[in-house]
């Protein structure tokens, strides 16, 4: 199951199977993308946490309840259904942050992957398992980790599944943050709390220039964030940032 709670802003949402170290069942799988749609709809969120139960993030699809769906129609039901929610996620107005706060596997490397940011516990690791199970990527880790890495180190992770520990993890670019064992949600959340004290539309603005420049050749890229600048200009939000500046001797 997945476990959503919220305190303004902010919602937390914790991947609750902690007897399959959070595996996600294909019920799990359809509540993330619902509920990842439903978040898309609120204009009143700002930032997203994931996490998984009890000491492991999420350990992919359930190897279990999977052996019973063998046709390439059960695959591509499967790759659809979690490659377009993790896809809206990137292209959602909200900020969505990882807190790996144990073993991330498969699947689970993969949405970690797909959030905007990531928090990960000391003790935590990532491994890209798919070529163990005989399978490539199928959720948009294979692109994702390609552009986070480059081709030759992408290639290696998803060749060998070799687990990746945190501060390598933090080397390669994979997470932002790391935090002591235990405390990748809190962390994370420390991390919401930064981004939640900044203007909404702004926050928006920047994550929006940053993900559309991954797609747009750079000339088109560059004319867009001049666009989102001159709009954001002209906004309250910037002027009242200004006047509490400008006013500060006169306090
Ligand atoms: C189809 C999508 C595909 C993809 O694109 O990659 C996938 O995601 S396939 C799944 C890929 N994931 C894995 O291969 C991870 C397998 N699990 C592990 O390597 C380890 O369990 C762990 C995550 C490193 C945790 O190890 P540990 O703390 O030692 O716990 P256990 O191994 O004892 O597990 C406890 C319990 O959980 C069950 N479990 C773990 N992972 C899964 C899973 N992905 N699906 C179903 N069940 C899982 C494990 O079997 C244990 O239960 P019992 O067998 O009942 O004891």
């Amino acid at each position: 199951m997945l476990r959503i709670t919220r305190e303004g802003g902010l919602a937390l949402w914790t991947v609750d199977r902690p007897h399959r170290r959070n595996a996600m069942d294909w019920a799990t799988m359809e509540t993330f993308a619902r509920a990842v749609e439903e978040a898309c709809a609120d204009p009143t969120l700002r930032v997203v946490i994931l996490t998984g139960a009890e000491g492991a993030f999420l350990s992919g699809a359930d190897l279990y309840e999977l052996s019973s769906y063998r046709t390439e129609a059960d695959g591509r039901r499967l790759s659809t259904l979690m490659g377009e929610a993790l896809r809206r996620m990137e292209t959602a107005p909200w900020i969505s942050i990882a807190a790996i706060n144990g073993p991330a596997r498969g699947g689970g490397a993969e949405v970690a992957l797909a959030c905007d940011l990531r928090v990960m516990a000391e003790d935590a690791d990532l491994a890209f398992v798919q070529i163990t199970w005989a399978l490539p990527p199928g959720w948009g880790g294979g692109q994702r980790l390609r552009r986070r890495v480059g081709l030759g180190r992408a290639m290696e992770l998803l060749l060998t599944a070799r687990r990746i520990g945190a501060s390598e993890a933090l080397q390669l670019g994979l997470v932002e943050r790391i935090a002591p064992a235990g405390q990748a949600l809190a962390v994370a959340r420390a991390l919401a709390e930064e981004i939640l004290q900044w203007d909404a539309e702004a926050v928006r603005a920047v994550k929006a220039l940053l993900r559309e420049g991954e797609e747009m050749p750079y000339e088109a890229a560059l004319a867009a964030e001049r666009e989102r600048f001159a709009r954001l200009w002209a906004a309250p939000a910037h002027w009242a940032a200004k006047a509490r500046f400008l006013n500060r001797r006169s306090m």
